[in-house]
């Protein structure tokens, strides 16, 4: 039998024994079993929203959610409920930091070949009522929908939020800010939106940018069945176990070459150039700057470089021992949105995005992950679009320090979008 099969039997059998117990607010039931299955296939086969997925960077680890129990609307409220709970929640801030955080109805989390499922069944919603809400989520349970081929789908650019002159005057703007004005840095970024036909289906497209975007996080999360945020990013913003919190400078780029000497010619010009080096170290400072009271040590390794498909970017760790009791609630807020994806000074830089940028950015350069007692892992959500039905935008930026060329940061940002754009055929370029 199918292990999902066996899964779908285990949760129907303890709903039947399920006594609510009044002394405990959500009662968690675990399953476990051996699974050979792709968790966005398994995804695409859901009608149930929220969903969330989200594959690791750095190791076997996925997990993936449909439906919600409780939702949180500050980071604050998200972490004491972990902390009395002992449940993990799912979520994140969008780039502005407005906090989106839940437990979810059903939540997998896959280490290599052994997933794990929780069910969450709120004990005070009446019990009909719960068994009401969680029998479609089971008449899918055991259910996978086969991926689609997107390479014969066509991307049509129909509209962007900044041309190339209109990119241009905006990095010349952000360059006499930097000249009359305390800002150091600021990221700046582009919207590009695609008619798509035929129309595309979200795991499709992220299953297929998991295949070529390697050493890379992976997540997915709709909302609603009406749009979908997908992306696959180099980055991370922290990942925790208990005290010990890592994050990193992931800032300063060049481009990938075919090439193996040019490509390493590539990585020993970046490695070398002070204006890359710069745009990295201003997100080192302000990470530290940041961190520095809830730390009680804080270690940055040597600049090294991270390859990736179409870029390459100068890249730091940043090795934190937090002092006591700093929950994720404080290290979120300290560390999102780092000077990678919005500038320096913070708040000056944030505001010169807002007067500035032509469009909403939303999830973009936001952070999605998870929160446990004993761990917690975010991203930053780069490399990232919004697909809604036919339509998909496709979000890139690139920090503007001094010595910025404006048309140079133009390729730079479109070499960016075309770790997603390049999945499937395009039939415009500009
Ligand atoms: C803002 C983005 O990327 C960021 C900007 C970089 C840069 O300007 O060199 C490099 C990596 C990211 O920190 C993006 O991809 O949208
Ligand atoms: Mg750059």
């Amino acid at each position: 039998m199918d292990n999902l099969q066996s899964l779908k039997r285990q949760v129907e059998q303890c709903l039947l024994t399920h006594q609510p117990n009044p002394q405990e607010t959500i009662s968690m039931y675990q399953f476990h079993v051996d699974f050979y299955g792709h968790l966005l296939s398994w995804l695409k086969a859901q009608s149930t929203y929220p969903q969330f997925y989200f594959n690791l960077r750095d190791s076997a680890e996925k997990l993936c959610a449909i439906g919600k129990v409780r939702s949180f609307s500050e980071v604050f409220s998200a972490n004491q409920f972990v902390q009395q709970s002992g449940f993990t929640l799912i979520g994140g801030l969008t780039f502005d930091g407005a906090s989106c955080f839940y437990l979810p109805r059903l939540l997998f989390q896959q280490q290599q070949n052994r997933l794990t499922l929780s069910v969450f069944i709120d004990n005070q919603v009446a019990f009909s009522e719960e068994k009401a809400a969680i029998a479609p989520l089971l008449d899918n349970l055991a259910r996978y929908m086969a991926f689609d081929d997107i390479h014969s789908n066509r991307l049509q650019l129909i509209d962007q939020a900044h041309n190339q002159a209109a990119w241009c005057n905006m990095v010349q703007s952000a360059l006499q800010a930097l000249q009359h004005t305390e800002l150091n840095k600021v990221v700046l970024a582009n919207a590009s939106d695609f008619q798509c036909i035929p129309a595309l289906n979200a795991k499709d497209f992220l299953r297929e940018s998991e295949l070529v975007n390697t050493h890379c996080y992976h997540f997915l999360f709709a909302q609603d069945a009406e749009r979908c945020f997908v992306g696959s990013s180099p980055e991370c913003l922290y990942q925790r176990q208990d005290n010990h919190l890592i994050t990193e400078a992931l800032a300063g780029t060049a481009f990938v070459h075919h090439d193996t000497q040019q490509n390493q010619q590539q990585a020993d010009w970046l490695l070398h150039d002070s204006k890359n080096q710069y745009e990295n170290w201003l997100v080192v400072e302000g990470i530290c700057q940041n961190l520095k009271h809830y730390a009680q040590n804080i270690d940055v390794s040597p600049l090294s470089i991270k390859q990736l498909r179409q870029v390459q970017h100068l890249y730091r760790q940043i090795f934190v021992e937090l002092a006591p009791h700093i929950g994720d609630d404080r290290c979120l807020q300290a560390i999102h949105p780092t000077a990678a994806i919005s500038g320096l000074p913070q708040q000056i830089a944030i505001d010169f995005i807002q007067k500035t940028e032509k469009f909403d950015r939303t999830w973009y350069a936001g952070t999605l992950g998870f929160i446990s007692p004993q761990r917690a892992e975010f991203c930053v959500t780069i490399r990232s679009a919004i697909i809604e039905h036919n339509k998909i935008r496709v979000f890139a930026g690139a920090g503007i320090v001094e010595g910025s060329d404006p048309l140079l940061e133009w390729q730079e940002i479109e070499r960016k979008a075309m770790g997603l754009i390049s999945l499937l055929q395009s039939t415009t370029t500009q």
